[in-house]
């Protein structure tokens, strides 16, 4: 049984229950056609970002996001719609749109001939922060992530992982009123992952509104508050994590892993299917059958591995983008 179509979800980040009236940026209708391509990389977005929220935007290669991010700071300009940052048209005025954002791009702002604790606390200080407080904000934010050992290494030595989480610092050491976060997990272990997850979280709870772009399904389940889902430039579902998972309640999934796999009992029929992995969609009535078909298959050699769990955020998102999807990968 193949698991059933999303339902008709309100648009992105709309607020839920009327209490963040004013949102801290919004866009409507945003098209973005690169100069010589037909097929236009933003086609109509339309989403709000409210403070004290994190607003997850997902989606796969190519989807528009990165594309997204460069018109709310100006370095792209649209072909049409319009961006509203903290109540300025920021598509006529990016600069003073600008002073109210602060931004993690994908690539990493070079900082060679510092260290990271250097790094963090001089641009707190170009932003306008108190020498004080920005030296004690920068401490924290080094404890916070775990990057203690490296704080006073000369940036030649770190890491891509410690480089990603230094240029996390540098953006979040001074409030901003929206925090744009570009794949901040890139090359972060899964330890520090976690802490960073954490204080994204800390950063809305802090009264930024927050606009994480990421590949990472799985983990921005926990994070985000509200979710754009991006296909081809286009927003495919918006939502909470719950109302974007509520159609797939009742359903399990069916998670097997070998190189002999066998055929699946009657009726069922996988939604993801991998040379040496099958995702199958199961109704919860038929959840104690496909656990003895699955040992059973163990006990053959047939199957490596199996898991039996209910709906996630990243099955939702796998049946809208389809399965071939590297983000979810
Ligand atoms: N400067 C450019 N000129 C022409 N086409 C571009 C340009 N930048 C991006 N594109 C195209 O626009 C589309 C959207 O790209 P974009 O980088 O915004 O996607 P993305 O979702 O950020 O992808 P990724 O996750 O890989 O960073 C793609 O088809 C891409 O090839």
């Amino acid at each position: 049984m193949s698991p059933s179509p999303p339902p008709q979800l309100e648009l992105a980040g709309r607020a839920p229950s009327g209490a963040h009236r004013n949102p801290v940026l919004s866009i409507e209708g945003l098209v973005k056609r690169y100069r010589g391509k037909s097929v236009a990389a933003n086609d109509d977005i339309s989403l709000t970002a409210h403070a004290g929220r994190v607003l997850g935007v997902l989606g796969h290669n190519g989807a528009g996001k990165t594309t997204m991010v460069n018109q709310i700071v100006g370095l792209l300009k649209p072909t049409s719609g319009s961006i509203t940052v903290g109540g300025v048209d920021a598509i006529a005025h990016p600069a003073r749109a600008r002073e109210i954002v602060a931004v993690q791009a994908q690539a990493n702002v070079p900082i060679t001939g510092l260290t990271p604790r250097k790094a963090v606390e001089l641009v707190g200080r170009i932003r306008g922060g108190e020498p004080g407080a920005v030296r004690r904000r920068t401490d924290e934010l080094l404890e916070a992530l775990d990057l203690g050992p490296w704080a006073d290494t000369p940036a030649e030595k770190i890491s891509g992982g410690v480089a990603r989480l230094t240029a996390f610092c540098m953006t979040v050491v001074q409030p901003a009123a929206l925090v744009i976060l570009d794949e901040p997990t890139n090359d972060v272990d899964p330890a520090r992952r976690r802490l960073l997850w954490d204080a994204i979280r800390d950063t809305a709870s802090g009264g930024a509104a927050v606009l994480l772009v990421t590949h990472n399904v799985r983990e921005a389940e926990r994070t985000v508050d509200d979710l754009v889902v991006l296909d081809s430039g286009r927003v495919l579902a918006a939502g909470s994590p719950a109302q974007l998972t509520a159609h797939l309640r009742g359903e399990l999934f069916l998670e097997l892993d070998g190189v002999n796999l066998p055929e699946l009992p009657t009726g069922l029929r996988a939604s993801v299917s991998r040379p040496a992995q099958r995702i199958v969609p199961v109704p919860a009535e038929r959840g104690a059958e496909v656990v003895a078909w699955a040992q059973a298959a163990v006990g053959r050699g047939q199957v490596e591995r199996f898991s039996l769990t209910p709906a996630s955020l990243e099955d939702a998102y796998l049946e809208l983008v389809g399965a071939g999807s590297e983000a979810a990968a």
